[in-house]
């Protein structure tokens, strides 16, 4: 794992922003694995600053979601369908019919799980894979204990990421008790991957990223397998390792 260790999150931001950019000029129909939460919204800015400036063109590429919760339609405001179109796709030029999340609202969820798989297949993989971490290690929404062979399926979110993620919704009880993710495998296929920390609230999460072993109990564990993956951390979320 290669790891870039920056003073702030504006600095992982234009970092992550940069080779996000630069592989888009170098492919311009990249397949790019996204991701929501805090973590890449700087990174969504940079990215849409350089396309005002640069016009770096996004109309070949094609963008694939980790994930989104059950029983939010696209336009709940809480939805990542919504914070997608939000914080990105309406700002750039991607063509909308080329970016795809799992609809959480599909009446037959496994089915909806199924074609996701095949839609990741059918574009050839993800080039390259922006991911965030969750304080548990979870990726996407796969939560501690989800098997590494995983493909895309629905989960029961623990109480503690319901909670971490309450700060969009009104209240922790609006916060949905399930989500459709990309597995692990599906994640791990990506060609390459860029995980992304920021704030002291991640520092355990890497510490143990860093120096644990590959668990199933820590999802994030075994991107240390995987031959392609950047860490850009800054110094708070970086302060529990030994780097
Ligand atoms: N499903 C998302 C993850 O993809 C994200 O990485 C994680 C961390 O979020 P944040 O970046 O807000 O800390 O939260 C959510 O659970």
């Amino acid at each position: 794992m290669k790891i870039i260790k920056v003073a702030s999150y504006e600095e992982m931001s234009a970092h992550a922003g940069q080779i996000i950019i630069n592989k888009v000029k170098d492919h311009p129909s990249s397949i790019l694995g996204l991701a929501t939460g805090g973590t890449p919204l700087g990174t969504y800015r940079r990215i849409i600053e350089d396309h005002e400036r640069n016009h770096t063109s996004y109309r070949d590429v094609s963008t694939i979601n980790l994930d989104e919760y059950v029983g939010l339609n696209e336009d709940h405001p809480q939805s990542y369908h919504m914070y997608m179109k939000e914080h990105l796709f309406s700002q750039i030029d991607v063509q909308p019919q080329h970016t795809y999340l799992p609809d959480g609202t599909a009446k037959d969820l496994s089915k909806e799980c199924q074609h996701y798989d095949q839609l990741i297949e059918k574009l050839g993989g993800i080039d390259l894979q922006l991911l965030g971490i969750g304080q548990n290690g979870h990726i996407g929404f796969n939560e501690p204990g989800t098997s590494f062979e995983s493909r895309t399926h629905v989960i029961d979110l623990m109480e503690s990421t319901r909670k971490a993620n309450a700060r969009y919704f009104s209240n922790v009880n609006e916060v949905p008790h399930h989500a459709i993710t990309m597995g692990i495998r599906s994640i791990v296929e990506s060609k390459e991957i860029l995980l992304l920390a920021s704030g002291k609230k991640k520092s355990s999460a890497l510490s143990r990223l860093l120096e644990g072993n590959v668990t199933e109990e820590f999802p994030a564990s075994i991107l240390t397998r995987h031959p392609q993956v950047t860490l850009i951390a800054d110094e708070a979320a970086l302060s529990k390792s030994q780097i």
